[in-house]
């Protein structure tokens, strides 16, 4: 595997993030053991979605497992509603994710790693505690879970873990049967590519269209959160600020893309890029994380942009946060401020992501050390196992949590 810290196209470009003193994955915990566990021998991969409707009947249903237990309110939850009727109630989330799994299971293969790979969701059919159950029936009780989110928080992280947890405390596995995570992938090399590749092919396109460097904007877009979850995302001592390591991680990434487009002389240095926040939901007295998507597209004319790429930086397939909120209205709001627009693609069954997926499962049951890990920024490589304080939340109680213990 070429060393992509070794390539001085892949090199991080300076860093508009606070990460000066970023401790190394290596560090040990309070108790003395390290953040990155040893070799493990796992017996089978499972690949964790977040699920998605597959037609007009399981809407609602799908609507309040998402929800359970929270203040999410009903107006809210009839309004996400029309997004998936529009598209005959169908996320083409579980296709994808039935597609990355036939893509990993191809990828292991031909490396000659027999183990299983099982793919269950949290929201929605085939769910983690069946799939858990099917797997320790056949025998697999050492589970490597791959789920499908890059960065750090509540919602990206712990809240797969709080379900593995369950999972394995619903079927009654619990001391039988084992799930571990692979680590939070927003900097590693195949999950960077096809955003680097979108972007140029946007970046290429309008300057084909006779844009100059300083009317092109590109905006990353990931999903917004609350400002309290962001804050908790990462471990505190990062000291990364208000956005925390969720914030910090989009932002690096954004600044590695632009970067190595830059040194290519793809982007042009009057191109400006940021990092916006889609798809925010919760009571208007709850602060999350800003500026809108939307909103920024609408003010872009009086910056004197005339073309915006938009980047679905956050999001790993083309489902429903990138089919609507991203297709339908900021591609509206584009068209409102007579912006030329493009949405960027996602990295999808990209043989780079798919490869780099199976990567991490691989330096996992081999114990690779953490300076031959690959990544592209310099948070990475983020931890096998979260640090004290991570990716919390503090609106909800204590839930028992899977692939979190610092053994
Ligand atoms: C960080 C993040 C990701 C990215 C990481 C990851 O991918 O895991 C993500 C992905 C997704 N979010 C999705 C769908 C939904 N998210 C909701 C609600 C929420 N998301 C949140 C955060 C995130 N969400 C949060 C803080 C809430 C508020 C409620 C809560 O505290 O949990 C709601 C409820 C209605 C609403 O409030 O909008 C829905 C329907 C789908 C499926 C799309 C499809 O079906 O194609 C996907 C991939
Ligand atoms: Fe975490």
């Amino acid at each position: 595997m070429p060393d992509p810290t070794r390539d001085p196209a892949l090199t991080p470009h300076a860093h508009t993030t606070s990460s000066a003193q970023v401790p190394h994955a290596t560090e040990a915990s309070a108790s003395g053991a390290p953040y990155v566990l040893t070799a493990q021998e796992y017996d089978a991969v499972l690949l964790a979605g977040f699920g998605g409707p597959e037609g007009q009947e399981d809407v609602l249903p799908f609507l309040r497992n998402v929800t359970r237990g929270r203040g999410i309110p009903d107006e809210r939850l009839e309004e996400v509603a029309t997004h998936y009727r529009h598209f005959g109630g169908v996320s083409p989330i579980n296709e994808h994710n039935r597609q990355l799994r036939e893509a990993i299971e191809a990828e292991m293969r031909s490396r000659g790693m027999e183990l299983p790979i099982y793919w269950g969701n949290r929201n929605w059919a085939p769910y983690l505690e069946d799939v858990v159950q099917e797997a320790a029936a056949a025998g697999h009780t050492r589970l490597l879970a791959v789920a499908t989110s890059a960065y750090s928080s509540y919602s990206s992280c712990r809240q797969y873990r709080e379900d593995f947890a369950r999972a394995v405390l619903d079927t009654g596995l619990a001391g039988v049967v084992r799930i571990d995570k692979v680590r939070q992938f927003f900097d590693v090399p195949g999950f960077v590519q096809p955003f680097a590749e979108g972007v140029a092919e946007a970046l290429r396109g309008f300057a084909g269209q006779g844009f100059a460097a300083e009317e092109i904007r590109v905006l990353f877009a990931t999903h917004s959160i609350p400002t309290a979850d962001a804050e908790r995302s990462g471990p505190q001592e990062l000291g990364l600020g208000e956005g925390g390591a969720y914030a910090a991680q989009h932002l690096a990434v954004g600044e590695q893309i632009m970067g190595r487009l830059r040194a290519e002389d793809v982007a042009g240095d009057g191109t400006g890029w940021e990092l916006v926040y889609q798809s925010r939901s919760g009571p208007p007295s709850q602060p999350w994380l800003e500026p809108d998507v939307c909103d920024r597209i609408a003010e872009l004319p009086g910056e004197g942009v005339k073309a915006v790429a938009v980047v679905p930086l956050g999001f790993l397939s083309d489902h429903m946060e990138v089919l609507w909120d991203l297709d339908e209205e900021a591609m509206e709001a584009a068209e409102e401020a007579g912006l030329r627009a493009v949405r960027t693609p996602t990295p999808g069954v990209h043989q780079a992501f798919v490869s780099s997926l199976v990567d991490l499962v691989q330096e996992r049951m081999e114990a690779v050390p953490v300076s031959e890990r690959p990544h592209l920024t310099e948070l990475g490589p983020w931890y096998d196992v979260c640090r004290p304080g991570c990716c919390e939340n503090v609106r909800r109680g204590f839930s028992p949590v899977a692939a979190g213990v610092v053994p």
